[in-house]
């Protein structure tokens, strides 16, 4: 679906990517992992064109996007949704207002269609309720799903989300990582998420990479991870496990 090959990227003389190789599968929940800092938005960045690699390639549909000129990359981004952590709503918008919007901008459906088409999102993201309401008025779990429906409006194919569980309680990470799941299954797009959670990951991943040190340094299936002698996947499952124990306690 999308094949990242080696990819590198500095700021002034910091290396931040150092050779990333990465296939990531087609309708698959895809969970890219790693410390902090260690490079996983300025990936992502990457495959939206908000970055400019120093070298390396990203080939999506027979076509290398690192070479695409800003132009030719704004239809690209129509197909690859990009979520960030807080969602980006327009504040002075409704929620049905912002849903509507990239519909409004990038298609010729019309008025009648839309409001069809922004009711059928809010449904399918359980928020229709807060339709009217302004993103001031939502909770973070219910503007993230807000953002998500925007995101599905131009039916993407991938969607990339930018840690879409942190800052929300235990429960409401679990519903997010469900509704995830259930788009997927419905809309049929591959997932991109970026987490330091390895427990979600284990439930709900496809398919996981670590990114560490500015290269993938282990990636596969949940029990590929979960066996792997890699010090640094050790290390962060010992981690994540231990962080299991103390909250049981
Ligand atoms: N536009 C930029 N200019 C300069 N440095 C940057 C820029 N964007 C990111 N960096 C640096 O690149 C490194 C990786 O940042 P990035 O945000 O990708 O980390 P991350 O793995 O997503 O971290 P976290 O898990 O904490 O969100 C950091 O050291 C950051 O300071």
């Amino acid at each position: 679906m999308i094949k990242i090959v080696n990819l590198k990227k500095s700021f002034n003389s910091f290396q931040v990517l150092k050779g990333v190789n990465l296939e990531i599968p087609a309708d698959k929940i895809t969970f890219i992992m790693g410390g902090s800092g260690t490079g996983k938005s300025v990936l992502l960045k990457h495959i939206v064109g908000l970055l400019r690699p120093d070298e390396g390639e990203i080939w999506f549909e027979n076509q290398d996007l690192t070479k695409l000129s800003e132009r030719e990359f704004q239809k690209v981004r129509k197909k690859i949704g990009l979520l960030f952590q807080e969602g980006a709503l327009f504040d002075s918008m409704t929620v049905a207002e912002n849903v509507a919007f990239p519909l409004k901008e990038h298609t010729k459906l019309s008025g009648k269609e839309i409001s069809s088409k922004v009711e059928e999102l809010l449904s399918a993201v359980d928020l229709l309720q807060a339709k009217d309401k302004y993103p001031s008025e939502l909770s973070g779990g219910m503007r993230k799903r807000a953002a998500l429906a925007r995101t599905l409006a131009l039916n993407p194919q991938v969607i990339l989300f930018d840690e879409p569980t942190t800052g929300l309680d235990p429960v409401l990470q679990i519903t997010i990582m469900d509704l995830i799941k259930k788009v997927k299954e419905t809309y049929h797009v591959t997932c991109v998420i970026i987490s330091h959670d390895l427990i979600l990951a284990f439930k709900y991943a496809d398919h996981i990479a670590f990114l560490h040190e500015g290269v993938i340094i282990e990636e596969g299936d949940v029990e590929k991870i979960k066996t792997s002698t890699h010090p640094f996947v050790k290390h962060f499952r010992e981690s994540a496990l231990l962080e299991t124990k103390s909250e049981e306690v």
